[in-house]
C-alpha cells in the first residue's frame, strides 16, 4: 500500500533547499531584501535577494558543522560558486573518523606521540598584513583567502593524522574579533580552566601576540583555582614555571565570595552601629578557642591569602586588586601618563571569562556598557582611570584532544546534544572515586566481581544505571534504567566541579594519587555528611575519628568494614541525590552543618564528631551552645557563609 504523502512531511532534499533557499525566499518580495555582493573572484559587484544576516547571525559560533554545512561554508567563504568549489578546492571531511570511546594504553601512547609530533601545526589563523593602501574590500578577500588556507591545512592535518581535535572556532567573524582584541591590547590574558589548563591554552595564540606586536605581553589566567588543592597547585606552578609560561592563579568564584562577604560585614556594621547586637547570638557553637575575635582574625588572614596556605607567590590565588596590580605590571613603558592600559581577555567558552570580568567589574562597582562606535561585538569596559578590559567572545582554539570522552569532560562539546554517553561515562567512573560517588549521590554502584572478570573499578554503565534507578529514571515501555538522563546529571556535575578532578601537569604524576585529597569529606553534601557520620558512629570505627580522607574513613569496598560501613551508610531514608556547590575548600559553616544536624535530629555526640572532623581537632574540644533559635528563619549567617546551599537537591 503506498500512503498518501504528506503535506508536511519534509524530506532531506526540501529540507536542503528551505534551509539554503529559505521558504518563498526570492517569491515574497516583502521578505528579501536585495543586497549588493562582491563577487570576489572578479571584483565586479552583482545583486542578490539574500537576507541580510542580523549581526548576531555572523558573530555564531560555528564549531561541529555537518559535512554538507562544512562544504557549503568553505565554497561561501572562497567566493565562488560552490558546484565549482566542489570540483576544485573542496574535500569533504568526516571529523568523526576516530574511535569516540576510549583509548586503551597503548593506543593514548601512540595518540599522544603523534599529537607531539604534529603540535606546530596547530595555529590560529593570522590577519593578513594589510596597510593604508589596502581597501576595505581587498582586505575582506585577503582575510578569507587566508582563512581558508587554515581550514584547509587544518583539515588535512586531521584528515591525514587522523587526529582528533577540539571542535575550533570555523565562523571567521569570531576570529576577525580575536585579531581586533589582540592589535589593540598591551597584554592578552588566555583564561582558562584550572581543571586542566593546558587543554585550554593555546601556544600560538601566545606566538601570535607577539608576531604582531613583541611589545605585547601574554599572561596565562588559570581560574577556577578554588578547585585544585594547594598541592595541586603547586605541581602546576612547577611544571609552568619549568616551561617559562607566565601564569596566576585566580578564581572567580573566590573573588565574588570576597566581595559578598565584604558587603554583608559593611551591612553589619553599619547596623551594628545603630542596634547594639546581642553577643549571645553572635555565634550558637563555639569551640574553647574560637572565639567571634579570632574569627575575624581568621577571616582576616583568609582575605589576605585568599584562600592560599601560605601567601607564596607562586601558587596564591590573586585577589581582585591584586589581579589588576599584575595587570599594570605589564604596562608598556614607553606609555604616556594619560593612556590607559588595554587588556584583552580570551579563552574557550565557559572557562570563566564572564565571571572573572564581573569580579573585576564588581569590585570596582563599574557598569558594564559597550562602548559604542567601531568595536560593535567585543566589549571594552572601563575598569579605573588606569584599565581598559576588552572582552573577546569565547572560542575553541584548535588543539588535540585524544577522545570525544574528553572533549565531553571538559565542556567543550554540549551535553545535551550528547549521544554517545558511555564514553564520557566511563571515564567519570574511571577517575571519580567509587566512594566517593556513592556518598555524593547516596547510591550503591553494583559492579562486576572480579571473579567474574570485573576491574574493581565501576564501569560507566553501572554508575549510570545506579544513578538511575536511585532517581527513578526508568526508559518507557521497557523500563530499564533510563541512563541517557542519568548521563547528563552526572557529566553535568562533573563538568560544573561537583564531581572534582584536576589533571596532572605533564610527567609522571599518578592521577590517582594527585587528586587523592579531593575527595575529602568536606566535599560531601551536608545532608549526606551527617549520615556518613552517623553510619560511622553506629558502627564506632576505631581509630577514624579524625580522618577526613573518604579514602581514609571507606576502604575498598571489599574491605570487611566498609561492608559494614556500606550497609549503614545505605540504610533506608538515606538516599536522595545530593548537590555540592563548591567543590573545593568548601568549609560548612558550624552554623550550617548545626542546621544540617537539627533537621536530622542528630545527638550531641554526633553533632560534637562532625565539627570536629571538620575542624580537625579532638572532638572533646567542641563545645556546642544550647541555642537553637538561632537556625530559625534561615541562616543568615555571617557574610562568608552566604550561599551554603551545598546540600540542594534538583
Ligand atoms: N568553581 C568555580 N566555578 C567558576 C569560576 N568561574 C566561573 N565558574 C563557573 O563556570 C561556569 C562558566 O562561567 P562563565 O563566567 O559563564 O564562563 P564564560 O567563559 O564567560 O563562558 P561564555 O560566556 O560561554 O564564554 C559557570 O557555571 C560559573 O559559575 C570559578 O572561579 N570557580
Amino acid at each position: 500500500m503506498v500512503l498518501p504523502k504528506s503535506k508536511k512531511s519534509v524530506g532531506l532534499g526540501n529540507s536542503l533547499m528551505n534551509d539554503r533557499f529559505g521558504k518563498g525566499k526570492g517569491t515574497d518580495r516583502k521578505r528579501a531584501s536585495a543586497v549588493t555582493r562582491i563577487d570576489h573572484s572578479t571584483g565586479k559587484e552583482y545583486i542578490t535577494n539574500d537576507r541580510q544576516e542580523a549581526a548576531w547571525v555572523k558573530m555564531r559560533s560555528v564549531t561541529e558543522q555537518g559535512a554538507l554545512d562544512e562544504f557549503l561554508a568553505t565554497a561561501e567563504l572562497a567566493g565562488t560558486d560552490f558546484t565549482a568549489e566542489k570540483m576544485n578546492n573542496v574535500k569533504i571531511i568526516h571529523t568523526d573518523q576516530r574511535n569516540p570511546y576510549l583509548l586503551s594504553a597503548a593506543e593514548e601512547r601512540a595518540v599522544l606521540g603523534k599529537q607531539r609530533e604534529h603540535k606546530g601545526r596547530l595555529t590560529v589563523p593570522r590577519r593578513p598584513h594589510w596597510d593604508a593602501s589596502t581597501t576595505p574590500e581587498e582586505l575582506d578577500r585577503l582575510e578569507r583567502d587566508s582563512f581558508l588556507e587554515w581550514r584547509k591545512g587544518l583539515a588535512e592535518l586531521q584528515e591525514t593524522q587522523d587526529l582528533l581535535m577540539t571542535p575550533f572556532e570555523r565562523n571567521i567573524e569570531v576570529w576577525r574579533q580575536l585579531w581586533r582584541v589582540i592589535e589593540r591590547s598591551d597584554v592578552v590574558v588566555q583564561i582558562v580552566d584550572a581543571r586542566n589548563p593546558l587543554m585550554f591554552r593555546s601556544e600560538d595564540l601566545e606566538a601570535y601576540v607577539k608576531d604582531v606586536d613583541p611589545k605585547k605581553r601574554n599572561l596565562l589566567l588559570i581560574n577556577k583555582a578554588d578547585m585544585m588543592t594547594y598541592a595541586q597547585r603547586k605541581a602546576w606552578a612547577n611544571y609552568l614555571k619549568g616551561a617559562n609560561i607566565a601564569y596566576k592563579f585566580f578564581s572567580a568564584h573566590l573573588a565574588k565570595e570576597m566581595l559578598e562577604t565584604q558587603e554583608f560585614e559593611s551591612e553589619e556594621e553599619s547596623e551594628g552601629e545603630s542596634d547594639q547586637a546581642d553577643p549571645s547570638e553572635e555565634s550558637a557553637i563555639t569551640n574553647k578557642d574560637h572565639t567571634a575575635e579570632a574569627e575575624s582574625e581568621d577571616d582576616a588572614a583568609d582575605d589576605s591569602a585568599h584562600g592560599d596556605d601560605d601567601g607564596e607567590a607562586d601558587t596564591r590565588i590573586l585577589t581582585v586588586d591584586e589581579l589588576e596590580n599584575i595587570f599594570l605590571q605589564y604596562a608598556p613603558a614607553d606609555a604616556g601618563p594619560d593612556r590607559k592600559l588595554q587588556v584583552g581577555l580570551v579563552g574557550y567558552p565557559n572557562v570563566g571569562k564572564s565571571s572573572t570580568i564581573n569580579a573585576l567589574i564588581g569590585a570596582k562597582k563599574v557598569s558594564v556598557s559597550s562602548t559604542p562606535g567601531k568595536t560593535k561585538h567585543f566589549q571594552t569596559i572601563h575598569l579605573s582611570d588606569k584599565v581598559i578590559l576588552c572582552d573577546c567572545p569565547g572560542l575553541v582554539f584548535p588543539n588535540f584532544a585524544s577522545t570525544k570522552a574528553e572533549l565531553v569532560c571538559n565542556g567543550v562539546l554540549p551535553i545535551d546534544q550528547l549521544r554517545e554517553y558511555s564514553g564520557p561515562a566511563t571515564l567519570v567512573a574511571r577517575r571519580i572515586p567509587q566512594q566517593f560517588l556513592e556518598a555524593v549521590y547516596g547510591i550503591q554502584i553494583r559492579t562486576r566481581p572480579l571473579e567474574e572478570g570485573g576491574t574493581g573499578v565501576p564501569t560507566g554503565e553501572e554508575l549510570l544505571s545506579a544513578y538511575a534507578r536511585h532517581r527513578g529514571f526508568m526508559t518507557q515501555g521497557l523500563g530499564q534504567p533510563d541512563q541517557s538522563r542519568a548521563a547528563r546529571y552526572i557529566l553535568k556535575d562533573y563538568v560544573n566541579g561537583k564531581l572534582p578532578y584536576v589533571e596532572p601537569p605533564p610527567g609522571t604524576l599518578d592521577p590517582k594519587e594527585f587528586n587523592r585529597e579531593l575527595y575529602d569529606i568536606a566535599q560531601i553534601p551536608a545532608k549526606r555528611r551527617v549520615a556518613l557520620i552517623s553510619a560511622m558512629e553506629d558502627l564506632a570505627v576505631e581509630g577514624d575519628d579524625n580522618a577526613s580522607l573518604l579514602s581514609d574513613m571507606i576502604p575498598l569496598p571489599t574491605g570487611a568494614k566498609s561492608q559494614r560501613l556500606d550497609k549503614a551508610f545505605f540504610k533506608s531514608g538515606q538516599g536522595t541525590a545530593g548537590h555540592l556547590t563548591r567543590p573545593f575548600n568548601y568549609k560548612y559553616s558550624e552554623q550550617g552543618m548545626a542546621a544540617a544536624a537539627a533537621g536530622k535530629q542528630l545527638s550531641g555526640r554526633k553533632l560534637r564528631t562532625m565539627i570536629a572532623l571538620e575542624k580537625g581537632i579532638d572532638p572533646k574540644d567542641v563545645q556546642l551552645a544550647s541555642s537553637k533559635k538561632h537556625f530559625k528563619g534561615g541562616q543568615k549567617g555571617r557574610g562568608k557563609n552566604r550561599g551554603n546551599k551545598a546540600d540542594d537537591d534538583d
